[in-house]
């Protein structure tokens, strides 16, 4: 880890913090900080600003405090035990820190003997926090722990000082994950630290609660042996529904002390961020005093984790922390993206070949023993695509896994340990990896083709080069997707190299060979353009027409044919936003239907696209962020000679009619489903954003 990461950076003062973490970033210079210290002084303890490293004279109190605080640290670490510290890590050595001496133990045999710059800061501003705070650190730097021992101490505390929470009555902390798999690896990672530190059983201490398990499951593991667990990791659906369902459990959160919203922007996208501000609130309304405990302000500590941040973390942040919450940015200059990982640009022609250079990635690089790649692709049809394509085309002998939110929770479970466990090998993934899962020595991230949203990119990318580690990424876009580079380089991505992808006519007829023996390969392209189309255009203006002319010879270059097209009825080129002409030019259409009409295998296809294709995962992944990404390239030609149209066979003499007579109701949805999520408060009008007008259909999955 970059030692000095953390101390480098001034650690403004939370107003001052906040003013650069907002839109007003580009003010920053123009923000007089002296001025804003001395207003702002009054919400910071000396101890926080005699943290900062390049203190001006004028902060010397506050260096002295931090010295006193030191030596009033070192008295107190023969008693871990003591009221509230002031300085909880005061060096990176985990034996430097206040954890209680079992705690400590535990995390330096089973983590490491010293704490990440994110650790150290967060400790100590969590536990001296009155009401919560916001942090933003990149990929792989140790939140988790940044958020696990500070909850954990908090515990040994209340049992050891015999103030508050002594008994298994009340739930002491709720964490809170985007997915089931983050979920599921924050319990286990937090479980695996605390076996360390309890002397009992610690089976019904950190408890999960997530969709995919019955409701009555959930209850039973939460009330086990009559006893309540300390810690709840949930996905925000489930929690939702037991909360307003199980007044046990609802009771159980009535003395809650801290609330941890891991993923945080994610967590208050378009689709969580309802049941989100919902649940805080409720949980800040039915919280009670907790009876001995000093400087309780009555209200659970909100706590706010991501390596990616905006406007809608900072507004939760003011709502449930107050208007000038610490913020506690462990990033350079605002730069979300690892440095440690280095990224490639690779351009290639079609989709098609998009594909065969991840192959071709593959098939290269399997026997070195070192190999562990996850692929990235956006859509669940083209995650099966990618998997069944590399594990007929590589080598016997190369491991190949593959997660994404249709596979059964147990094969989504067996599918990451598999990976997880292997020296090499191959995970093929959708989204649902993208977020804070915690793979071992990844060396490279693949990414065929566009991410949902800038911010994904970052996330994806981060599945490399963790813990201190170095990795790379290298994205795999065509001509026609190169707008969305244009917006990840405004963001800060930066590729050391950019190629032209050449494709290698044995290894292209090979792959075609079996791609040609695929099912349901229309409903790929179907999935496909959804997710072109849910892309904002003020992220990157996408051809549409091109787009649709990529996605039609995708399918000619999977069918091995280029004189097909795949079908495509007038409802759903309506739902995706192509207009007639292109729709008509590039796909197969219904021969006499008419608008609204439905022929042959319409019916499937129809009702299938979009949400009720299935997209029963438990991300929503709709795109909020947006910015001044308008740029335009034009100068990536479209030159494949492949692209010859002149099929005679599959023109449809169609007369064009009026594009509003398509019956389709956009209010007419299908209330997402995520993690059994059933309030009414999940159906909320979709943005608008991209080209298609339903974008919530589109689920990244
Ligand atoms: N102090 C430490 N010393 C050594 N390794 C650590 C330390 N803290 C965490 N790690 C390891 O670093 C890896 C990344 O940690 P973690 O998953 O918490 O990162 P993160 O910042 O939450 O990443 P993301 O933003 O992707 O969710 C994990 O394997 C974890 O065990």
């Amino acid at each position: 880890f970059p030692r000095n990461c953390a101390r480098a950076l001034p650690r403004f003062s939370p107003l001052i913090s906040q003013r650069f973490s907002s839109t007003e970033t580009e003010n920053a210079s123009k923000i007089d900080e002296d001025a804003l210290l001395a207003k702002s002084s009054s919400f910071i303890s000396s101890e926080t600003v005699g943290d900062v490293e390049g203190l001006r004279p004028s902060d010397l109190a506050g260096k002295e405090n931090l010295e006193s605080a030191e030596v009033r640290a070192e008295e107190q670490e023969t008693e871990p035990k003591a009221a509230k510290p002031s300085n909880f890590a005061p060096t990176e050595n985990v034996s430097d820190s206040l954890m209680s001496p079992k705690l400590k133990e535990a995390f330096i045999k089973n983590v490491g003997s010293t704490l990440t710059p994110v650790q150290q800061q967060s400790m100590n501003d969590f536990i001296q926090s009155e009401a919560g705070i916001v942090v933003r650190a990149k990929t792989g730097t140790g939140k988790t722990y940044a958020f696990g021992i500070p909850v954990m101490q908090d515990m040994i505390d209340a049992v050891t000082s015999k103030k508050g929470l002594r008994k298994n009555d009340y739930v002491n902390t709720v964490i809170f994950a985007p997915t089931r798999d983050l979920a599921t690896q924050t319990a286990d990672s937090l479980s695996h630290l605390w076996k360390g530190v309890s002397s009992k059983t610690v089976r019904n201490d950190i408890v999960l609660i997530m969709g995919q398990m019955s409701k009555s499951a959930n209850m039973s593991s939460f009330r086990r042996h009559g006893k309540v667990p300390r810690i709840v990791v949930a996905t925000p659906g489930r929690f939702l529904d037991l909360f307003e369902s199980e007044p046990s459990f609802r009771n159980s959160l009535k003395q809650l002390k801290n609330i941890i919203i891991d993923e945080a922007d994610e967590l208050l996208n378009t689709n969580f961020k309802e049941a989100m501000t919902d649940i805080i609130k409720d949980l800040q309304d039915i919280r009670e005093p907790i009876p001995d405990l000093e400087n309780d302000i009555g209200r659970p500590k909100t706590m706010l984790f991501s390596a990616t941040m905006d406007e809608d973390v900072f507004d939760l942040a003011k709502s449930a922390i107050g208007e000038h919450f610490p913020f506690i940015d462990v990033t350079e200059h605002g730069s979300e993206v690892n440095e440690n990982i280095k990224q490639k640009l690779l351009v290639t022609d079609s989709i098609f070949q998009s594909y065969e250079a991840a192959t071709r990635f593959v098939s290269e690089h399997s026997r070195d023993p070192a190999f562990k790649a996850i692929i990235f692709v956006s859509t669940t049809a083209g995650v099966d695509l990618a998997y069944r394509t590399i594990k007929d085309v590589s080598e016997r002998g190369t491991s190949v896994y593959q997660l994404h939110g249709k596979l059964t929770q147990g094969r989504r479970n067996s599918q990451q340990k598999g990976f997880r466990l292997s020296k090499r090998g191959v995970l093929v993934a959708s989204n649902v990896a993208a977020r804070g899962m915690d793979f071992p020595n990844v060396t490279n991230v693949i990414q065929i083709g566009l991410s949902p949203e800038v911010s994904s990119h970052t996330h994806r990318i981060g599945r490399t080069g963790r813990a201190g580690k170095k990795g790379e990424a290298t994205l795999i876009v065509t001509n026609t997707e190169l707008p969305y580079v244009s917006a990840l380089k405004k963001q800060g991505n930066r590729f050391a190299e950019d190629e032209h992808f050449e494709s290698e006519p044995e290894f292209e007829a090979k792959m075609k060979s079996f791609t040609k023996e695929y099912d349901d390969l229309e409903q790929m392209i179907h999935s496909y353009l959804s997710s072109y189309a849910s892309i904002p255009q003020e992220v990157a203006r996408l051809r549409k027409d091109r787009i649709a002319k990529d996605c039609s010879v995708f399918y000619q270059d999977l069918m091995d044919d280029n004189t097909t097209k795949p079908f495509m009825s007038y409802r759903s080129a309506s739902k995706i936003g192509l207009d007639t002409r292109v729709l008509m030019k590039f796909f197969n259409v219904p021969r006499s239907a008419g608008y609204g009409g439905r022929r042959r295998n319409d019916e499937d296809e129809d009702e299938d696209e979009g949400s009720s294709r299935g997209y029963r995962n438990d991300r929503f992944g709709a795109n909020r962020r947006g910015g001044e990404y308008g740029d335009r390239r034009s100068n990536f030609g479209y030159t494949n000679k492949r692209n010859n149209y002149s099929n005679k066979r599959n023109r449809r003499d169609f007369n064009s009619r009026d594009e509003s007579k398509v019956s389709y109701n956009a209010n007419n949805r299908r209330k997402p489903d995520f993690n059994g999520y059933s309030n009414e408060r999940s159906n909320r009008a979709p943005r608008r954003d991209g080209w298609m007008s339903r974008t919530s259909d589109f689920i990244p999955e």
